[in-house]
């Protein structure tokens, strides 16, 4: 299984999500976003980081590289996509994901270990999960308030679509849950057909117990290898 991992320029964590990826069994392929060439992968990763600067809106500039067209139109086809942070603001830059990431409420970066509630393990970067179980993954932004109208916050609800929640690390704390002021604690959706998914969360940076915190992340880069077996 081969899945290719973009580098944008500004890119941070393309090489954790290439080391994630050959953790998890499988073989990283290095994408450049000036290229129109996926090398016929798997999937594709969307790595954090600060495409362009962050420059006009964290991700806008980047939805617009070369390689985004061949993403967006391969997404379309059943591809499975994962972005995360800056790549799932880049996901929703470029309309493959509904509404958008921005500033943080209280206008500071928010860098901690982070609780998380799945609420879906039924996409493709997902299945190693249980419905309903908690994990621990860092979280690094500022530009990481999901927003969305009420009304399509309603429907993504109703639709299942919100993959993963904000929860409390230290339950009963009280102090640690939403880090951003995300609309309904949300930390990550899906497409409507469960192959496209963008979370604020960095799996990437949870893989390793060496590292820490935990190696709750693994499960998202697991997930997508069997989602392309039954593929
Ligand atoms: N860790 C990241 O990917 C950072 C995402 C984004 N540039 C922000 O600060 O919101």
């Amino acid at each position: 299984m081969r899945i290719g991992v973009i580098t944008f320029p500004g890119s941070l964590d393309d090489v954790d999500a290439a080391r994630a990826v050959r953790l998890a069994g499988a073989e990283p392929v290095s994408l450049w976003h000036g290229d129109h060439d996926l090398k016929d992968v798997d999937a594709v990763v969307l790595p954090g980081g600060f495409s362009y600067g962050d420059y006009l809106r964290a991700g806008a500039i980047a939805a617009r590289s070369p390689l985004m067209a061949d993403v967006v139109a391969a997404a379309r086809q059943g591809l499975p996509v994962l972005g995360i942070c800056n790549g799932f603001q880049v996901l929703c830059e470029a309309g493959l994901l509904p509404g958008a990431l921005t500033r943080n409420s209280h206008l500071h970066f928010r860098n901690r270990d982070q609780g998380l509630l799945v609420e879906r393990a039924d996409t493709a970067w997902t299945t190693s999960f249980t419905q309903g179980q908690r994990i621990v993954v860092p979280v690094k932004n500022g530009e990481g308030r999901y927003v969305a109208a009420p009304a399509d916050l309603d429907r993504l609800e109703g639709d299942g679509r919100v993959v993963v929640r904000y929860v409390s690390t230290t339950p009963g704390s009280g102090v640690d849950g939403n880090p951003n002021g995300s609309s309904r604690d949300i930390a990550g959706v899906t497409s409507a057909d469960g192959r496209v998914v963008g979370l604020m969360p960095h799996p990437e940076h949870a893989v390793e117990d060496l590292t820490g915190p935990s190696t709750d992340g693994l499960g998202f880069f697991t997930s997508v290898l069997t989602a392309m077996v039954a593929a």
